[in-house]
């Protein structure tokens, strides 16, 4: 499998504020990637210098073969970018503003096709400054993929959805055929999309795997219940043996329940903070 971002010891800076320090990354393609953190960890940071908006510090970064700070016209029509806030051109009807950046691209969606997959079939010739926060997402979703590109930046892109609206979103997300890598700080939503997940803290990615790759990696505990009591352990076949032992057979109404990817980040997040 090809590898389509590649990152190796990124290193950013706000002035003497080190925000990025040394982040290792590789993104191949087909899959879908999503970068967690607290607020302020530095994953816009991250896209946007992966987009080639930002310049970094240090580091070797490659996106579709290309250094994006070195990235021209041609590179940049095989990529798409949501952004978390993109407030403009509140006059332009919805389906003029699709057609003029679509009109940048060799092969792009048709713009009718893409409105009505994005659920935006009845505001074609909506203003863009009437649209409702969901709607705007939408459409800022449908400026991202016009182009069919290659490999898609999606950076929050589902804040401000209604729960229908989420569940559209996800299914059209994970029916496109094309790599993506996208921020998030909804775990079901990272959960659902993702083929893997790369947690940002202070500065590195603290872990990079499947959801269950992540839970182990944290080890956050299990819960495990029986008929006459709970308890919450790392090593759950441990206490279920122990458990047997006890009963001197089957343990009752045993039952292990493992971490969630909430829990497993919430347990990641608070360690890296202690
Ligand atoms: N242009 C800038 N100038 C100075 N500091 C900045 C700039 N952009 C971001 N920062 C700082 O860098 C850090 C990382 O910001 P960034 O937006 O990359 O984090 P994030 O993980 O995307 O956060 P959030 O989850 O809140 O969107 C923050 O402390 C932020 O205040």
């Amino acid at each position: 499998m090809s590898t389509v971002v590649s990152v190796r010891g990124l290193r950013m800076s706000y002035g003497k504020r080190e925000v990025l320090r040394g982040v290792d990354l590789e993104v191949r393609r087909g899959e879908t990637v999503a970068l967690l953190g607290p607020n302020g960890a530095g994953k816009t940071t991250t896209i946007e210098i992966l987009e080639g908006f930002r310049h970094r510090a240090g580091g070797e970064v490659e996106v579709l073969g290309e250094d994006p700070s070195r990235g021209g016209d041609d590179w940049r029509a095989r990529i798409g970018v949501v952004l978390q806030d993109w407030r403009d051109h509140p006059r332009w009807r919805v389906a003029t503003l699709i057609d003029h950046v679509a009109a940048h691209y060799p092969d792009p969606w048709d713009t009718g096709e893409l409105l009505r997959a994005l659920g935006l079939g009845g505001q074609a010739v909506s203003k863009v400054g009437q649209l409702s926060g969901g709607q705007r997402r939408r459409l800022d979703v449908a400026l991202g993929i016009v182009g069919r590109p290659e490999l898609l930046f999606l950076d929050e892109p589902t804040t401000g959805f209604d729960p229908e609206a989420r569940r559209e979103f996800h299914e059209l997300i994970a029916n496109l055929d094309t790599t993506i890598m996208l921020t998030t700080h909804d775990l079901a939503e990272a959960e659902k999309l993702a083929d893997r997940i790369a947690v940002l803290l202070e500065g590195r990615i603290a872990v990079f795997g499947t959801p269950d790759e992540l839970a182990r990696a944290v080890q956050a505990p299990s819960l495990v219940r029986w008929r006459d009591g709970s308890e919450q352990t790392a090593q759950p076949s441990e206490l279920a043996w122990k458990l047997h032992q006890k009963y001197g057979g089957p343990v009752p109404d045993l039952e292990i329940r493992r971490p969630t990817l909430e829990e497993s980040y919430l347990n990641l997040v608070e360690r890296s903070a202690a």
